[in-house]
C-alpha cells in the first residue's frame, strides 16, 4: 500500500514541501501481517548495479537475524592494536559486545606487537578472541597498508578453518547500535562518512597514473571507507591478497597511494563491485555533525590526537 501526499496548500496560502511517504505492508495470502515499516524515500537505498545499500528503515531486522542464524554461521572480526593504538581496544570490544552480531558465533582476530597489553573483557557465550602478534613499525602509512598482507596471511593460516564471513574494521572505533546480520553479504563495503554528499570530482582516489591504485577521473562508483569490509571468506582473501601485491607493487616502484590501502581497496571494489553496502551508519565520525539522512549511528571512529597517538606525523 503506497501513502503519497504531494504538494499541499497551507491555510497561510505558503506551498508545503511533499510528504512522500510510503508505507510497505506485507501480507500473506490469508490477509496476515506478516511485517510493516517505513522505507526510504529521502535516501538511495540501491547501487545502479542492484546492491543494496543499507539504511535504518530499509530492511526488517528481526527477519533478517532469523534467517542468518538458522545458518550457524561464524564471524571473523579483524582489528589491529598496533603501538599506542592499543588504548582503543577496550572500548572497541566492550561495545561490540553489546551491538556488533548479538547472539551470532562472532571470532575476534587481534592484531598487535603489545600482546600483555590487550585487555580481557567478558565475552559472551559463542564468542571468542584471538591474539596474533604483528611487528611495530615507526610509519602509521606502513601499519595500516599492511593489515591487507597480514590479514591475507592470517586467512590462509587461520581463520579461513575457523569462520564462514569476515569483517576487517578499524580499532579507533566504538559500536554505538544494532550491527546485525544486514550487514552480511558476499561482497561487502561501506560508503564513507565524509563523501555520501559529494560529486565524485572530490573523491580523494589515487589519482596519479604510475600507482596501481589510479582511479581516473570519470570512474568511480562511492568512495568507500578502508575501515570497514568484509564478506565470504574467499571473496575477502581474494581482495586483501590483490591489494597486497598491487601495493607491494608500488612499494617497488616508490610510489605510495594517496590513502594507502584505502586507495587499494577503493580501486579493487571500482573493478569487483561488491554485493552489499553499507551506508555511513556503519563508519561515522564522531567529528562530523549528524545529517538528517542518518538516523542511527551503528558504529564511528573516535576523535583522537594523531600527534600523540601515532608514531609519526
Ligand atoms: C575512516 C577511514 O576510512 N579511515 C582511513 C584513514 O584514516 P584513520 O584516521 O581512520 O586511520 P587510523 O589512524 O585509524 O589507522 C587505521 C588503523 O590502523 C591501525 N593502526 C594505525 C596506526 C597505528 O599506529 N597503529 C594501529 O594499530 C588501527 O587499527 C587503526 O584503526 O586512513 C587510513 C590510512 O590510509 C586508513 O585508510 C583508514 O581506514
Ligand atoms: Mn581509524
Amino acid at each position: 500500500q503506497r501513502i503519497r501526499e504531494s504538494e499541499q496548500h497551507s491555510p497561510s496560502g505558503l506551498i508545503c514541501i511533499s510528504v512522500n511517504i510510503e508505507l510497505i505492508i506485507s501480507t500473506t495470502q490469508s490477509g496476515l501481517i506478516l511485517f510493516c515499516f517505513f522505507s526510504r524515500t529521502d535516501v538511495v537505498a540501491v547501487t545502479p548495479w542492484l546492491a543494496p545499500i543499507v539504511w535504518e528503515g530499509t530492511f526488517d531486522p528481526d527477519l533478517v537475524d532469523t534467517i542468518y542464524k538458522s545458518m550457524n554461521i561464524t564471524i571473523a572480526t579483524t582489528v589491529f592494536a598496533v603501538g599506542k593504538y592499543v588504548r582503543f581496544l577496550r572500548d572497541f570490544l566492550e561495545t561490540a559486545e553489546k551491538h556488533f552480531l548479538v547472539d551470532f558465533n562472532v571470532r575476534y582476530y587481534v592484531f598487535t606487537d603489545r600482546p600483555d597489553d590487550v585487555p580481557s573483557v567478558n565475552l559472551s557465550q559463542g564468542r571468542h578472541l584471538s591474539v596474533i602478534q604483528v611487528p611495530g613499525s615507526n610509519r602509521w602509512q606502513e601499519i595500516s597498508a599492511r593489515r591487507m598482507e597480514i590479514i591475507q596471511t592470517a586467512i590462509e593460516r587461520q581463520i579461513s578453518r575457523e569462520a564462514d564471513y569476515i569483517f576487517c574494521l578499524d580499532v579507533d572505533s566504538k559500536f554505538h547500535a544494532r550491527w546485525g546480520a544486514e550487514s552480511l553479504g558476499r561482497l561487502v563495503a561501506v560508503i564513507h562518512p565524509w563523501f555520501y554528499q559529494v560529486t565524485r570530482d572530490h573523491f580523494t582516489y589515487e589519482r596519479r597514473p604510475a600507482s596501481t591504485a589510479y582511479i581516473p577521473m570519470d570512474e568511480g562508483d562511492y568512495y568507500y571507507a578502508g575501515a570497514v569490509f568484509g564478506g565470504l571468506l574467499e571473496e575477502v582473501y581474494t581482495l586483501t591478497k590483490v591489494c597486497r601485491n598491487q601495493l607491494e607493487e608500488d612499494a617497488r616502484n616508490s610510489i605510495e597511494a594517496a590513502w594507502q590501502e584505502e586507495s587499494h581497496l577503493n580501486r579493487y571494489l571500482l573493478y569487483n563491485k561488491p554485493s552489499k553496502l553499507l551506508s555511513p551508519e556503519y563508519q561515522w565520525d564522531d567529528k562530523k555533525t549528524k545529517t538528517k539522512e542518518v538516523k542511527v549511528i551503528r558504529f564511528s571512529s573516535v576523535v583522537k590526537n594523531y600527534a600523540e597517538i601515532r608514531p609519526n606525523v
